[in-house]
């Protein structure tokens, strides 16, 4: 079976889907890495985002270095986030070059607060790139269990923050439902080789999405 049944709890999913995604052989990852990046990089330029929060590629996620250099050539504001473990909330900064990051917690790159620059505003970011384990049509993600993008959600929203929030993963790691709990924040849609997703708008007459188009 290709993603987990249809009523497997969250951690039978997590271990399926790191599976899967570490048999990508290298050299495809790193081809469907650049087609991904490279319709991130076409979708925030049709939006007209001046900055953007990605994130470091680890283990065997989705290689967003493609992504972050054209950030750089092209002028933008590339964050970051650091995991403060403590209190599992993100803190962004924004990072210039790849000098600028460390090993940090889990062993995730981050930006080393010594040489990248503090990023408060919120509201100034035009698109976060969350990174994740599944992704399900309808916008639900399931991540690594430490709740750190829920919090950051939270933390968004309440400082008027209005970014979209898009999944950038391989076409390998969508499935046609993530289980979610009431805490889980959905995104507006998700960007993989294959193009960009958006999740159809809730309300009126639709039925959540699932007689909407693929890629748009
Ligand atoms: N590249 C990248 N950066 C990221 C994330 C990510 O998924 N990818 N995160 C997304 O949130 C945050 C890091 N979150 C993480 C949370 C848990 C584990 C982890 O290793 N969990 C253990 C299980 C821990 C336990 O249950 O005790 C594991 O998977 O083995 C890793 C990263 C922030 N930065
Ligand atoms: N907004 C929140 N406030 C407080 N606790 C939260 C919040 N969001 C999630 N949590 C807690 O964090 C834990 C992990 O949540 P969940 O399994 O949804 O993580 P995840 O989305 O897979 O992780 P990540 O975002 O780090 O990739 C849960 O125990 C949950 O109760």
């Amino acid at each position: 079976m290709k993603y987990g049944s249809r009523h497997a709890g969250k951690a039978t999913l997590r271990r399926e889907m790191a599976a899967l995604r570490d048999r990508i052989p290298d050299p495809e990852r790193k081809l469907r890495s650049e087609r991904a990046c490279r319709h991130a990089a076409e979708w925030l330029r049709e939006r007209g985002a001046d900055c953007f929060l990605a994130y470091a590629s680890f283990r065997s996620e989705l290689d967003t270095r493609p992504l972050l250099e054209w950030g750089w050539r092209s002028g933008l504001a590339v964050l970051l986030p650091v995991c403060n473990t403590a209190d599992r909330s993100l803190e962004l900064y924004r990072v210039r070059s790849f000098d600028e990051l460390k090993r940090g917690a889990y062993g995730v790159p981050e930006p080393d607060p010594a040489q990248a620059e503090r990023w408060q505003d919120a509201r100034s970011i035009g698109a976060v790139f969350v990174p994740g384990l599944a992704f399900a049509p309808d916008g639900s993600r399931l991540g690594y269990g430490g709740g750190y993008y829920d919090r950051f959600a939270g933390r968004m929203r309440a400082s008027g923050g209005a970014a979209r929030w898009m999944g950038l993963a391989f076409g390998v790691q969508i499935v046609p439902e993530v289980p979610v709990e009431p805490h889980d924040a959905r995104l507006d849609g998700y960007i993989t080789e294959d193009g960009v997703y958006r999740v159809p708008r809730r309300g009126g007459c639709s039925d959540g999405g699932r007689e909407a188009d693929a890629f748009q």
